[in-house]
């Protein structure tokens, strides 16, 4: 099979609009719970972020995608077969483990091995080598490579077979700011190719320059899954009146004690742009004088922070995952 550097093969299974889906997936090891049923979607032709705290459970997640690891309970059906299935599997590229090449071998013997393994040909090789950016380099050995090299070289053994799904986990861990560069450049050039990509990182900036969509873990559970839009989308909203004291009553009556509080004379709502006019008509109404109202932007990397420091099962979190379905 040739690497494609267009949209990755059609076939009739490509009509399934799902390239994963988990159900309840979860995974103990003793008492310690790693993953705590996830339910997860990633969409055939999106780059989907996964996102979380270190430990949050993500490798042990996307090891399960790939049969490495077996759930404790639930579900994962990947490419439309149950994970770790063979005939998925061969259809899925993953970058899980650093995969182990031999230092003494250039980048091209290296894959040229990891090819006649997979069956792939030769021509997938170099190809492969062009999509990384390894091409001039290719004749190199292994071990002259910076560690941004090695990793975009792990990323073209994933790409060998013209996978219909490509896993990388934590692709830009431990490099320096160039290599991360390279590397984030390399995923948005392959999603952008139209491959679907589930790409695991801690840094909620990262993904937000390269995913379509996210989905947040902490602690083994999904505390969201979501657009980046929809996460910014998750505010405040601040509104000035006459009277503070009354607008928090009846906001707090319409919208929920929980979403409403007073903040150094004003009134703080937890919403979002659309909820403007609803809020604006419930003071009126009561006669309350509005004299402004604005949303409190925030950063994704503070939102990111609040989901995962948050207890999973809270409002915040579960208002989240809510609204991205
Ligand atoms: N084989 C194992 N035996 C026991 N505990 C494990 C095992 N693998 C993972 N864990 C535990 O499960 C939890 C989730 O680990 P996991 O590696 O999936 O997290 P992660 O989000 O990928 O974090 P990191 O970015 O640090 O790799 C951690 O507490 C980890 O210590």
């Amino acid at each position: 099979m040739t690497v494609s550097s267009t949209a990755p093969p059609q076939g009739p299974e490509r009509s399934n609009t799902e390239a994963v889906r988990t159900a309840g997936l979860t995974k103990r090891y003793g008492d310690r719970t790693a993953v705590d049923a996830v339910d997860l979607v990633v969409r055939t032709g999106e780059v989907f972020g996964f996102l979380g705290p270190n430990g949050a459970g993500k490798t042990t997640t996307l090891r399960m995608l790939v049969g490495l690891v077996r759930p404790s309970a639930g579900t994962a059906t990947v490419l439309g077969l149950p994970a770790g299935d063979p005939a998925g599997l061969r259809r899925v590229g993953a970058l899980i483990e650093g995969p182990a090449f031999y230092p003494y071998l250039s980048g091209r013997d290296n894959l040229r091995v990891l090819a006649r393994r997979a069956g792939a040909s030769a021509a997938a090789v170099d190809a492969a080598l062009s999509q990384v950016g390894l091409a001039a380099r290719g004749r190199d050995r292994y071990s002259r490579y910076s560690l941004g090299m090695k990793q975009r070289l792990g990323v073209a053994g994933a790409l060998l077979t013209g996978p219909d799904l490509l896993i990388l986990d934590e692709p830009t861990n431990g490099l320096d700011p160039q290599g991360m560069g390279d590397m984030r450049e390399l995923v948005r050039s392959l999603g952008q190719a139209g491959h679907t990509i589930v790409l695991s990182s801690h840094l909620m900036g990262e993904v937000e320059q390269v995913c379509d969509r996210v989905g947040i873990i902490a602690n083994g559970a999904m505390v969201a899954e979501s657009t980046i839009d929809d996460l910014r989308g998750q505010g405040h909203i601040v509104v000035g009146v006459d009277n503070a004291a009354r607008a928090e009553a009846v906001l707090a009556k319409a919208l929920g004690a929980s979403q409403v509080r007073l903040v150094g004379g004003a009134v703080q709502i937890d919403g979002r742009a659309g909820d403007i006019g609803a809020i604006n008509h419930a003071l009126v109404s009561h006669g309350i004088g509005v004299t402004e109202i604005r949303r409190l932007e925030r950063t994704l990397e503070e939102v990111f922070l609040e989901l995962t420091s948050s207890v999973p099962g809270t409002n915040s979190a579960a208002k989240v995952a809510h609204d991205a379905r």
